[in-house]
């Protein structure tokens, strides 16, 4: 079964785009990136899946059942917000517990153990922390009833470089441990690493749906190509270019599809260099939302 079944979620906040025909699913045990840029509508298909905001059309489940009409499934959930809201005048400790007890578990020594991880003062006020240290507080309530499934919506946000490496070997651990880990973001270097499987929004639509392995193994190539002479952009009239930039003897693209095909076509011309590397996610990201696609 699908820990998370999206099938043509779709919603409109009046004639303002929220986001249209949302099909995707996520497997037991998977790490599930979810990309897009600002306003792609990354927290409005979180937040609909939750069952926090009704859907216009479609409709989402979790372990197979529907958010808004069966509750008790956030039991099983551990929900990162991209923001987070809390009482000020609570100490952190108190925030945790109070949160612990909807889960009818005693989280006290898992609380401990993530503060201690996420260098969490848990005696300070909610209100005396900074922004870094609030999402700080997000994540331990989060993690703190060992969910089965780990939302994060924009997790990194704030944190500082090393927090952020304790953060990702935190989720590791919990992916070890059988979770199923489904995360927002627009930082494709943090999806790269960890996530077995990423989907692309849009404007609202998933315009791609790739295995981590497709995407980082063969099948783009970034092609970096020197002449004497200036090339003409005829010779790049071949299915599968993107990104091309044409630059007095100097052309940069990326490829894809059978790369003996461009190779004959780069043979026309008199070449000084050339150079054939992987492209990052960011690069094919960018191909992806180049304006002209
Ligand atoms: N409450 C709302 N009322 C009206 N429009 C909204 C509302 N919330 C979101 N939208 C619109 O829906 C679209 C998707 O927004 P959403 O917040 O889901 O994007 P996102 O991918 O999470 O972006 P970000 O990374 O900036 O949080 C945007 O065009 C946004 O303006």
């Amino acid at each position: 079964m699908n820990v998370i079944e999206i099938k043509n979620l779709t919603k409109s906040y009046g004639s303002s785009r929220g986001i249209t025909d949302v099909t995707l699913s996520v497997e037991q045990g998977e790490v599930f990136g979810f990309i897009g840029p600002n306003g792609a509508g990354k927290s409005t298909t979180i937040r609909t899946l939750l069952g926090l905001i009704h859907p216009t059309g479609g409709t989402a489940t979790i372990f197979g059942k529907n958010c808004i009409e069966d509750p008790s499934v956030r039991k099983e959930l551990g929900y990162l917000p991209s923001e987070v809201f809390y009482y000020d005048n609570m100490k952190v400790i108190d925030l945790l517990k109070y949160s612990a007890s909807f889960y009818g578990k005693d989280c006290t020594t898992r609380i401990k153990e993530l503060a201690e991880v996420m260098d969490l003062d848990l005696k300070k006020k909610i209100e005396d922390l900074s922004f870094g240290n609030k999402k700080k507080v997000g994540i331990v309530q989060g993690l703190l009833h060992e969910p089965k499934l780990i939302i994060l919506d924009e997790p990194t946000s704030g944190l500082d470089p090393l927090m952020q490496q304790k953060f990702f070997e935190l989720i590791e651990n919990e992916n070890k441990k059988g979770a199923t880990v489904f995360f927002s973001s627009h930082i494709l270097s943090e999806v790269q690493r960890m996530c077995t499987r990423v989907a692309f929004i849009k404007e609202g639509r998933i315009i791609k749906l790739e295995k981590m392995s497709t995407l980082s193994e063969n099948s783009y190539k970034k092609i970096h190509l020197e002449s004497k002479a200036k090339i003409s952009d005829a010779v790049f009239n071949v299915p599968g270019i993107s990104a091309l930039k044409l630059e007095q003897g100097n052309a940069d693209f990326i490829f894809k599809g059978n790369i003996n095909e461009i190779l004959k076509k780069v043979s026309e011309i008199d070449l000084r260099n050339i150079s054939i590397t992987e492209p990052d996610l960011e690069e094919i990201f960018l191909h992806y939302y180049a304006k002209e696609d």
